[in-house]
């Protein structure tokens, strides 16, 4: 991991305080008392042995009956503090926390999301959040409480016996040792389960998206052996953990018995040297031992659990650091010339390109249709358009802008997007046209006339919601619904992939009549539709063939021509 993403993962950590100092201070304030009580607990146990043995300078019993309830009142107020405090903060800082790291993703590049595994995020937002907030926020209170009390009763230990304390504190250096070897082995398990974890819920997703599609091909036990899979290799990887934290747990009990004995021992030949120690001190001092052992059993664990915490923030911040390209060239909302590639060659993967030296322009306000075989990269030449990947050879360029270097803010401005799989929210048809935006009436309604919404808001009324992912629309629908998006947008560019595959054929040549029709628009449309009409009416046809531009022209150029796109228009017929 780099510094820059170090450095990140400072500010995701800082979400947990931000404006939350007051209850993280009262709920550890708390919890030091609480530790401090126990200390306090093991003062008076010695005061009233050394009482009951007659032992000259201890209390009397109405002061020790005194101070028995103001330990019961403290327990009382001490509670009541964390009860005020400690829920509030927790609630607080990861509200705050899954809010930062769900805003940084909403920064994200639209190409980050055909690079990235989605699943990682629903991970880091369910399990690995749960994780967080067990092993990281909660566990701070119990760590700085735990090292509270091992200091206080260190340091009891010394004031009531210097010699006996140091011999101690030779046997506590054990159990330390067993927690500086043992925490990058948890951290290290820990990581592993979260991506096991990652993978599961990938499989899960998919499975709940293609329900339909797996019961209609009977894939339900290759799917279920795929989950079968994943699903032992997350509990595999959580039952490393488990057998891990048995192990650190046993070295940390066989040390702290060690040490515990060893300090018996250490008491047991002292008194018998004729050193000064009262009753009430033995008993003192094995409250003591014990208030210094289960932090130094506890503290191998509780550190681990933080640093694997710490570690999947980590990853967190890493993968939302990715991706971001907020630092882009800010340009104007317009198109003045045009759009042009210049020796485009690209491939999604380094050994194989997918566009060969695509050379090719479009002028500001005209309309352009590519056309191709099925894998012909049209699609691919379109999502270069809207900058999805950067790793292409030769130049895009808006306006002589390198599309790359543009923010993606200013290019989301001038460009918008019809494609082929369109998403819509489970909310009102209305807001999935706006996009939860406020839009003039006159406006909305240009849109739901020019893209064929007319009717179905009529029958169902804007408020009709839409379903999970639309389910309660047709294909056809959805695919207005998405042009009805694009159209309210406005924008100077408008890039259509197949809009209209889902259409019949009617309402297909109205909603491209209307896209041909936009005014000062320039159009690029992705068609496998080879319809006469329409065609005629683009300024240009590109032809794509295995990735190469094989042709352009005019309708009429091209059938003219009687080459590859004379071909693949009579076939259609
Ligand atoms: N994300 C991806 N990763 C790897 N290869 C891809 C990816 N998307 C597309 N391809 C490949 O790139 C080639 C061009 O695909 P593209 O979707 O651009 O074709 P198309 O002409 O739009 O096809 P269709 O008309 O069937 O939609 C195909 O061989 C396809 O398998």
């Amino acid at each position: 991991m780099n510094h820059k993403h170090k450095s990140a993962s400072k500010k995701y950590i800082a979400q947990f305080y931000k404006k939350n100092h007051a209850s993280f201070l009262i709920a550890l304030i708390s919890s030091l008392l609480t530790a401090a009580l126990n200390l306090w607990i093991a003062w008076m146990l010695q005061q009233m042995v050394d009482f009951v043995s007659g032992v000259s300078g201890a209390f009397g019993l109405p002061v020790l009956v005194w101070y028995v309830v103001s330990v019961v009142a403290a327990i009382l107020l001490l509670k009541t503090m964390s009860y005020f405090s400690r829920p509030h903060f927790m609630e607080k800082a990861m509200r705050q926390y899954k809010d930062y790291a769900f805003h940084k993703l909403t920064q994200k590049n639209i190409s980050a999301f055909y690079v990235e595994n989605t699943a990682n995020y629903i991970s880091a937002f369910s399990n690995d959040a749960a994780t967080v907030e067990n092993g990281y926020l909660d566990m701070q209170f119990n760590i700085l409480s735990n090292i509270f009390m091992l200091t206080g009763a260190l340091l009891m230990m010394l004031m009531y016996h210097p010699l006996m304390t140091v011999i101690a504190r030779a046997f506590f250096l054990l159990p330390i040792g067993v927690s500086y070897i043992t925490g990058n082995r948890m951290e290290t398990a820990e990581r592993n389960i979260s991506e096991k974890n990652s993978k599961l819920i990938a499989t899960l997703k998919d499975s709940l998206s293609g329900f339909s599609i797996i019961k209609s091909f009977k894939a339900e036990n290759a799917i279920f052996d795929l989950f079968a899979h994943n699903n032992t290799a997350a509990e595999q990887a959580k039952c490393k953990k488990r057998k891990l934290i048995t192990v650190i747990g046993c070295l940390a009990s066989v040390a702290g018995i060690t040490a515990q004995l060893g300090t018996f021992l250490a008491g047991a030949w002292l008194a018998s040297s004729g050193q000064d120690i009262t009753p009430g001190i033995l008993i003192a001092f094995i409250n003591l031992t014990a208030y210094v052992i289960q932090p130094i059993q506890e503290l191998p664990e509780q550190l681990a659990s933080r640093k694997a915490a710490i570690a999947l923030i980590d990853k967190l911040a890493d993968s939302l650091e990715g991706n971001v390209r907020d630092e882009g060239m800010h340009i104007p909302n317009q198109l003045n010339t045009g759009i042009t590639m210049k020796n485009v060659t690209f491939g999604y993967d380094a050994e194989c390109d997918v566009l060969h030296n695509i050379s090719t322009a479009f002028d500001a306000g005209k309309k352009y249709a590519i056309v191709g075989t099925s894998g012909s990269g049209k699609s691919t030449l379109l999502n270069l358009l809207m900058a999805s990947h950067g790793n292409y050879s030769g130049q895009i360029c808006y306006d002589g802008q390198e599309v790359k270097d543009i923010s993606s803010e200013s290019l989301y401005d001038i460009v918008s997007m019809i494609q082929q799989n369109v998403f819509i929210f489970n909310a009102s048809i209305r807001d999935n046209i706006t996009m939860f935006h406020e839009f003039p009436a006159a406006e909305v309604e240009r849109a739901i006339e020019l893209s064929g919404l007319s009717k179905l808001i009529k029958e169902r009324g804007e408020d009709y919601l839409c379903g999970e992912n639309g389910s309660g629309l047709s294909g056809g629908e959805k695919q207005r619904i998405s042009i009805a998006r694009s159209l309210l947008k406005k924008t100077k560019v408008l890039l259509v992939d197949e809009a209209t595959a889902a259409l019949d054929t009617e309402t297909a040549c109205q909603v491209s009549g209307a896209i041909l029709g936009l005014e000062g628009v320039t159009g690029i449309v992705v068609t496998h539709a080879l319809n006469e009409t329409l065609l005629r009416q683009y300024d240009g046809i590109i032809t794509l063939k295995n990735g190469s531009i094989v042709e352009s022209g005019t309708f009429d150029e091209l059938i003219a021509e009687k080459g590859y796109f004379y071909s693949l228009f009579t076939i259609s017929q």
